[in-house]
């Protein structure tokens, strides 16, 4: 497989605001690659067509080889996607093994090997030591890292992050790019969205900067920068979309 996403010219409309407006892309097996934008960008619209929650209004997308449309239930199977917003109140009740445990029957994981899956996760994203502790008592940092042991579950080819480190301190955004990375190591791919200009920088392999549900630039964090001799990823940013992003995170 060449690409583990392929869109050519897709399109989501709202009535008549076009919030994905041509998006084509293709990203390639292994690597990191960011969606940048500013609020209301298209960034999550782009992301629920990939993850084949949301129909396309025009142009075609393949993850993973499979159409998103035509072949939704084989693109599924091989993704994860962790969304924006940590979980629902009702799992602070559930330590994080017994909720990664309850997920992992919801993603059909074999019932015999539902445990040892769990555990696996749990190790990946660095909670094993706090697996036992209630979800009630993890920081957002840690709850951040057990959706994302979630979406392993299923152990999928790509995994698909909404803005993984949204409202995180400085220390649990570094701790979430290392577990990131090393999934990376490991061979999956990941699609992630963020508006922040340094998680962009220092993860991602590749970006694509979008503005108005169009890309403004695409490339290495280090072409983007070179192509304009900018030192940073907000003058890139500044200088394709004319307007700035939001603050960072303390
Ligand atoms: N279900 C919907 N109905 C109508 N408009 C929508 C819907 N979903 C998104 N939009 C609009 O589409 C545009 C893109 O939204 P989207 O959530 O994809 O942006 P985003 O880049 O993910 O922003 P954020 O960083 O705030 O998550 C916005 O103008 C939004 O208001």
């Amino acid at each position: 497989m060449r690409s583990i996403i392929e869109t050519e010219g897709l399109c989501r409309a709202f009535g008549d605001h076009h919030a994905v407006d041509g998006l084509s892309l293709a990203v390639a097996p292994g690597e990191i690659f960011g969606l940048l934008g500013p609020n209301g960008a298209g960034k999550t619209t782009t992301i629920r067509m990939l993850s084949t929650l949301l129909p396309p209004s025009a142009g075609a997308a393949l993850v993973c080889g499979f159409d998103v449309v035509t072949e939704a239930e084989a693109v599924r199977r091989r993704i994860g996607y962790v969304m924006q917003q940590v979980s629902p109140m009702g799992h602070y009740l559930l330590t994080g093994r017994e909720k990664t445990e309850i997920e992992a029957s919801l993603y059909h994981v074999p019932r015999r090997q539902v445990k040892a899956r769990a555990r696996e996760v749990l190790e990946l994203v660095g909670l094993s030591d706090s697996a036992d502790r209630l979800v009630a008592g993890y920081s957002g940092g840690m709850q951040k890292r057990l959706d994302l042991a979630c979406g392993l579950l299923h152990r999928p080819d790509l995994l698909i992050l909404d803005e993984p480190t949204l409202g995180l301190d400085v220390q649990s955004r570094h701790h979430m790019w290392e577990h990131i990375r090393s999934l990376c190591d490991e061979g999956m791919s990941v699609l992630l969205a963020t508006n922040y200009m340094d998680e962009a920088d220092r993860l991602c392999d590749r970006l694509a900067i979008i503005d108005r549900g169009r890309q403004v630039a695409g490339g290495t964090p280090a072409e983007l920068k070179a192509a304009i001799g900018a030192p940073s990823l907000d003058e890139v940013f500044l200088r394709h979309t004319g307007h700035a992003l939001r603050e960072e995170v303390a």
